[in-house]
């Protein structure tokens, strides 16, 4: 039984079996790159509709029964944990309008070996719950922000520009509530974004924000454009007009991105360079899709489903085969900029990032 699931998937398997491996191999691929860092999707719905990230005509939704429960979630994550996974990012669409997320996160923190507990928010939502999610564990806070205008809020997300207060409102509150850095991401796009760039530089002035730009990346009918990305070299120059002394600091292990500072602010810059220069040879991240399905990697298109076997009986021995045999299918890169727009891939709000 468990092989037909197997099959059905596409997946290549190869009959090597964890039995014999050491807790470290398991999640560690043929690059030597050992995984300790799953990303977590919680629900493929969102309250905003980006377009860079949600398709125009919006997508087709997985029904509720094929979704994960969260016992599911919670019994695949402390798999994951038990052989190596230390950090776990909560991801969506928009990870806060999952009902029951607040027992999530209490679940989460009661696998011990986990030590951080991160969300990557659209921030509508943290001025009511952030309280609540962070007495309940979470203990580190992404927040998507790419404009500080309200006009081009409503454009971008094609939803009501006002509702940009409340993101910057979620915000403040994440910085009172001690979250150190609040980290703010930013798909930065010309036309679009581009011109706010010395005001994006200044929130890092007196918070202790870590401002990232992201590369805009292309997934399934986001009409990406090549003209409308803007290489993280440029926007590095572009900064340095107005603050020649824009410097590297320290990475984190293992980061998405390249951190810069203007001496003398308190926050930080970060730059997300996924198109430009790719960061894979330190990629420690998987991914875990509302639907069960496990990516290894943002752009490989293979994925297998970890549900399926889940719901037939499938022993943690079982299941961590699959997940090694994904592991071991990692490719050492992404295709690189040109192939990327070609390959098919879901949509983003499908993947969380
Ligand atoms: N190419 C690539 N991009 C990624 C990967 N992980 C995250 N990103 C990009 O970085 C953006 C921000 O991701 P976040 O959800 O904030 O997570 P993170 O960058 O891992 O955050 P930290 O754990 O705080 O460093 C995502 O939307 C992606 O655009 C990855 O594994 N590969
Ligand atoms: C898919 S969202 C899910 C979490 C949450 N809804 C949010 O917006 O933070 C995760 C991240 O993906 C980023 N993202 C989405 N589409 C992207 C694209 N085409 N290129 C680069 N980043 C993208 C968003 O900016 C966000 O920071
Ligand atoms: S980026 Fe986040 S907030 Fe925007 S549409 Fe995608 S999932 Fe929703
Ligand atoms: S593109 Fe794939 S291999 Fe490269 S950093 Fe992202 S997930 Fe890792």
């Amino acid at each position: 039984m468990l092989l037909r699931t197997i099959c059905k998937n596409k997946w290549s398997v190869k009959s090597i079996s964890t039995k014999n491996s050491s807790l470290d191999e398991i999640l560690t691929d043929t690059f030597g790159r050992k995984h300790n860092y799953l990303r977590v999707s919680l629900t493929e719905r969102c309250n905003l509709r980006c377009e860079y990230c949600m398709p125009l005509k919006g997508t087709k939704l997985s029904e509720q029964s094929k979704l994960l429960s969260n016992n599911e979630i919670v019994r695949l994550v402390s798999l994951f944990a038990k052989y190596g996974v230390d950090k776990i990012r909560i991801t969506g669409g928009e990870p806060t309008v999952k009902k029951d997320i607040i027992q999530i996160v209490e679940s989460l923190r009661d696998i011990k070996t986990l030590k951080t507990i991160a969300m990557t928010t659209n921030g509508l939502t943290l001025t009511k719950y952030l309280v609540d999610f962070q007495r309940a564990g979470l203990n580190a806070l992404n927040v998507s922000l790419d404009t500080l205008q309200q006009n081009t809020y409503g454009k971008i997300t094609r939803r009501n520009g006002q509702l940009l207060k409340r993101v910057l409102a979620g915000i403040d509150l994440a910085l009172q509530l001690g979250f150190s850095p609040v980290k703010v991401n930013c798909v930065l796009m010309r036309g679009i974004n581009f011109d706010e760039l010395r005001d994006f530089v200044e929130m890092t002035r007196h918070r202790t924000i870590s401002y990232r730009f992201i590369e805009f990346m292309p997934f399934s009918m986001n009409d990406w454009d090549e003209k409308r990305m803007v290489p993280y070299k440029e926007a590095i120059r572009e900064i340095m007009k107005s603050y020649p002394n824009f410097e590297p600091c320290n990475n984190e292990p293992n980061s998405t991105s390249k951190m810069y500072r203007v001496p003398g602010f308190v926050g930080n810059i970060g730059f997300i360079s996924s198109m430009t220069e790719d960061y894979c040879d330190s990629c420690n991240r998987l991914r875990l899709m509302a639907d069960g399905n496990l990516k290894a990697c943002l752009f490989q298109n293979n994925e297998i489903s970890l549900r399926d076997p889940l719901r037939e009986g499938a022993s943690d021995e079982e299941l961590l085969d699959i997940i090694s045999n994904a592991v071991n299918d990692k490719k050492r890169k992404h295709a690189g900029m040109k192939n990327l727009p070609r390959m098919p891939n879901r949509p983003m709000i499908l993947i969380g990032g």
